[in-house]
């Protein structure tokens, strides 16, 4: 008989492995064992499995059988894994369990180590694992914290088989020993048969003489204790085994059939390469008692090792040990706790690991219907990038920021804005609703769908209208964000008002401009198909309770969506406020939302920071602005998705641009040569597979060999856009943590909107806004400052003033234009030059705005953000006012009112500003003058 097979047939000593794997098990190995040498049960933890799944490709078939052409979270990818090896090994183990009437054939399965902390969530966990492995030879994995203790008790009086892992410690041993007896006896007590009830306490070995040697060295003189604690402290520990288990307590449960809780001697493979391979083996055989064995140990066991009754020998000696231990001052109890300590994190790193190459798989195995995310950030910026990665791993804050744990942030009240989260799952389950409705909308005939609605209720739709395009059979979606009467009149011209269906969408019901455009179309539809029929062509999206959901309802609109307060503005594009106007667009909801699952999924609570793209782009870009004055985050598109910047901008300014601090968008510069930019930029390239500009292609690739940081994203259709989407959603979380921040509050957005009311509360009353003296005037235009920056332009003169406001824009700088006039082409194209001819000249980073639309957007940054703005507002005089319904004064006022609000902010927070405006109506030949002079100032 070898060795190993003796261990049982002679000694009463089970043999278990310390092993799993696909293969193994699937060629017959594991197999062999049990009927060769009497293997008698098998245990796994995260580092097992890490091995198995992470580093072999066996593995890769049944993934590919998941992902072929569905998808799955990375979670549910490795427990699929996990458990089918582990039910694979329990059925193997089966005939041993049988035989032994339920005393061996175990398969133990481990309990994720990121709840090691957690009794409840432990239990919850154990309790599923049960249910799903499914097998009565299971044993399921808890580890001996503090935490893991009261789950011990509790999952044995629910009559689930316990190994309890990471046990160092004797007096945790007794803890855990009482913990099973108890939990037992009370299962008894509630009718259960606590002969079916089996555990295992796993006592960990060699992990004590490693760190224990270490110490023993650091203090010298006691050498001789080397490599003898380990075996000596598993001796004690079975001594007060023997006496737990012999108690009145215990023999009456005994009496009814209950299997007492075995040590198990556990990480029993030497470390120590100096000691015999089977140290660990050899001197610790003794009755009823495990020890689960790495197949290296198995092997040489089997190969050279010596079966005797060793366990009950050398008890003084042990003792000695331990007291010659105390008397060289090193404490067992604290070596227990930090092995436990650092057990908890091994196991946490392996799953991370483990995780993390589960996450690589899934990723190459969804192929294209994925984008990909690369970064080439050269080589400063990517170290300090992977460190704030691994400070989110090691921190777990992926988890916890999914947790809804709000000090990932500041601690404020992060945690009731995280609605966004599981919105995509959320709307799954609602698509019906959303089809239902699409239909209804192609039903009717309408010809163009205007979306009424500014910032986060705007922006999305936008995007989705100009990248999803007009759709076969579907009406023309366009959205209105501005107040400008020229730019209300073009999108009243733009449509058929007959066969128009308004969206009027404002989470808070309360912003102005919607509520105005409101009035306004609604107003305008009562004339043109009658009061009764005018509530059939509007439909509200808005938070549950606003004032605008019960104005909705009292005008009889089409349908009323309701959003999620939980969720902010500029992150609902993935809830009904994207939703609905994509659906009644006839774009495909749910292959929209299942796209977004995707990245919803690649960026999960599983997927370690290293591996999960959402917190790779945040960690770059929270660190390219926190450590290398990186902040003007500059984003490049394709043609095709060339608007999802507009998007994006309102995303990170918002979200990031406060207390000081921040990150500025850069959207809509085309990509220049290298000598255009600073050292202030971060890229990120949108690139659409298919519909890629070869300048693009050509010039981001200058970029990189010229050391500026890009991060590359590839979409390889349209309808990938979702998923970017949620990737920027968490990159912006991850980066507004980099940077302290609260991403969910726009605390400097509500001064203006004050201002603006006042202004505009004020007018209604006096018929007009307050006059303003300017500090130059002339026939076309007048120029408006306050105090602190008249002081700063003392010129004279139109163009030398616009002059020495330019001049005041230093490297590192941005110079933001403010237009408040109507968003056209042609006014578009006149200042796109003149930001350009500033950029080439200056080299910094320049934003095109018009307002109020920005003020919803990036306005929160221009604020409350970095000081490093330079802001050259403009307004005009419209070509005529437009009046709105129920109010005394127009449109023309209002948006005056916007612009004198937000100039006011701006000069309260001592920004760099100079406010232009167009007099007498001609708006573009104001608007050319203004370019012109900019143009002259940067010659
Ligand atoms: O949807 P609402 O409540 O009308 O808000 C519109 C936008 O205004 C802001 O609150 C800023 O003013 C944005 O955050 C938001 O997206
Ligand atoms: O249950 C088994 C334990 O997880 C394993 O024996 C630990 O061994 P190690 O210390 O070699 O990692």
């Amino acid at each position: 008989m070898n060795a190993l097979k003796a261990l049982f047939t002679e000694h009463e000593q089970a043999v278990w492995l310390d092993f799993v794997a696909r293969g193994f098990i699937a060629k017959g190995e594991l197999k062999a064992l049990v009927e060769n040498d009497d293997l008698r049960g098998v245990t796994s933890n995260p580092a097992i499995f890490e091995k198995a799944i992470g580093h072999t490709a066996e593995y890769d078939d049944s993934l590919k059988a998941v992902l072929g052409q569905g998808d799955a979270r990375v979670i549910d990818l490795y427990e699929g894994l996990a458990i089918e090896d582990i039910q694979n090994a329990a059925d193997v183990l089966r005939p041993v369990y049988e035989a032994s009437d339920g005393a061996d054939g175990y398969v133990s399965l481990e309990v994720s180590p990121y709840l090691a902390l957690d009794t409840e969530e432990t239990l919850n966990e154990a309790r599923r694992l049960h249910r799903a492995v499914g097998r009565d030879n299971l044993m399921v994995k808890v580890p001996a914290t503090p935490a893991g203790l009261p789950a011990i008790r509790q999952l044995t009086a629910e009559g689930i088989s316990v190994n309890i892992t990471l046990l160092f410690s004797q007096s945790v041993y007794e803890e855990v020993a009482h913990a099973f007896i108890d939990g037992l006896t009370e299962f008894g007590e509630k009718g259960g048969d606590v002969s079916r009830v089996a555990s295992v306490a796993s006592f960990f070995i060699s992990r004590i003489d490693s760190l224990v040697d270490k110490k023993l060295d650091a203090v010298g003189g006691y050498e001789d204790l080397k490599g003898k604690v380990a075996i000596a402290n598993a001796k004690l520990a079975y001594q007060r085994y023997k006496r737990i288990f012999s108690g009145p307590k215990w023999e009456a449960l005994e009496a009814r059939g209950a299997k007492a809780q075995r040590l198990l001697w556990a990480s029993t493979g030497t470390k120590n390469k100096a000691y015999s391979d089977v140290l660990y083996v050899e001197e610790l055989i003794g009755k009823n008692t495990v020890n689960t064995m790495p197949p290296a140990t198995m092997d040489a066991f089997r190969d050279h090792g010596r079966a005797r009754a060793t366990l009950e020998e050398g008890i003084d000696e042990a003792e000695a040990v331990m007291a010659r231990l105390a008397e060289a001052g090193i404490d067992i109890e604290a070596v227990a706790r930090q092995l436990v300590d650092e057990g908890v994190q091994l196991f946490v790193d392996a799953a991370d690991a483990l995780l993390g190459a589960v996450a690589g798989k899934r990723a190459a195995l969804l192929g294209h219907r994925l984008d990909a995310q690369t970064c080439k950030l050269g080589e400063a910026l990517q170290a300090a990038t992977d460190k704030a990665i691994e400070s989110w791993r090691a921190s777990g804050a992926i988890r916890r920021l999914w947790a809804h744990d709000k000090t990932v942030w500041t601690g404020r009240d992060e945690d009731k804005w995280l609605g966004w989260l599981r919105i995509v799952e959320d709307e799954l389950e609602r698509v019906d609703l959303y089809e239902s409705f699409a239909e209804e909308i192609r039903a009717e005939g309408f010809t163009d769908v205007v979306v009424l609605g500014m910032g986060g209720s705007s922006l999305g739709p936008e995007v989705i209208a100009a990248t999803y395009g007009h759709r076969e059979g579907f009406p023309k979606l366009r959205i209105l964000d501005s107040t400008d009467p020229d730019e209300v009149r073009s999108v009243e011209a733009a449509v058929t008002l007959e066969t128009t269906l308004f969206i009027v969408a404002s989470k808070s019901g309360s912003t102005l401009e919607p509520n105005v455009f409101r009035d306004y179309f609604l107003g305008r539809m009562k004339e043109v198909v009658g009061p009764e029929k005018a509530g059939r062509h509007f439909v509200a999206v808005t938070d549950p309770g606003s004032a605008m959901e019960k104005a909705a309802k009292d005008d009889n609109f089409r349908k009323i969506f309701l959003g999620v307060p939980q969720i902010g503005g500029r992150y609902s594009v993935l809830s009904a406020f994207g939703l609905v106007p994509a659906a009644a667009a006839g774009v495909e909801i749910r292959d929209f939302l299942d796209s977004a699952r995707m990245m919803v999924r690649s960026c999960g609570p599983a997927v370690p920071p290293a591996a999960n793209p959402g917190v790779r782009l945040g960690a770059a870009i929270g660190t390219a602005a926190k450590e290398f004055g990186r902040d003007k985050i500059t984003i490049i598109a394709s043609p095709g998705i060339d608007t999802f910047g507009t998007w994006a901008e309102q995303l990170i300014a918002e979200s990031t641009g406060k207390e000081g601090v921040g990150i500025i968008p850069v959207e809509g510069e085309p990509v220049g040569v290298p000598a255009v930019y600073g050292e202030d930029r971060l890229f990120v390239y949108l690139r659409l597979n298919g519909h890629a500009d070869a300048r693009q292609d050509e010039a981001v690739k200058i970029l990189e060999s010229e050391a500026q940081p890009v991060v590359r994203i590839d979409l390889d259709k349209v309808e990938r856009l979702p998923q970017e989407f949620f990737r920027f959603e968490i990159a912006t979380a991850v980066a507004g943590a980099v940077l302290g921040i609260n991403p969910f509050d726009q605390p400097d957005v509500e001064a203006s909107k004050i201002e603006t009311k006042k202004l505009f509360a004020a007018a209604e009353e006096t018929g007009a806004l307050p006059a303003e003296t300017p500090i130059f005037e002339d026939d076309t235009v007048a120029l408006y400052a306050d105090a602190a920056n008249v002081e700063a332009l003392r010129q004279d003169g139109f163009e030398a003033i616009v002059g020495a406001h330019l001049a005041r824009v230093k490297p590192g700088d941005y110079l933001a234009l403010l237009a408040y006039v109507e968003r056209n082409e042609a006014h578009h194209a006149i200042l796109q030059e003149a930001r350009l001819a500033v950029r080439d000249a200056r080299q910094v980073a320049t934003c095109l705005e018009f307002g109020p639309r920005f003020l919803h957007s990036t306005g929160q940054a221009y604020k409350g953000g970095p000081t490093s703005g330079v802001f050259l507002q403009i307004t005009a005089d419209p070509s005529a006012d437009l009046p709105i319904p129920g109010r005394k004064l127009g449109f023309a006022t209002v948006i005056a009112a916007q612009a004198r609000g937000d100039f006011a902010v701006l000069a309260e927070r001592k920004r760099r500003a100079l406010r232009v405006h167009i007099k007498g109506g001609d708006v573009a030949s104001g608007v050319k003058r203004v370019a012109a002079a900019i143009k002259a100032a940067t010659a």
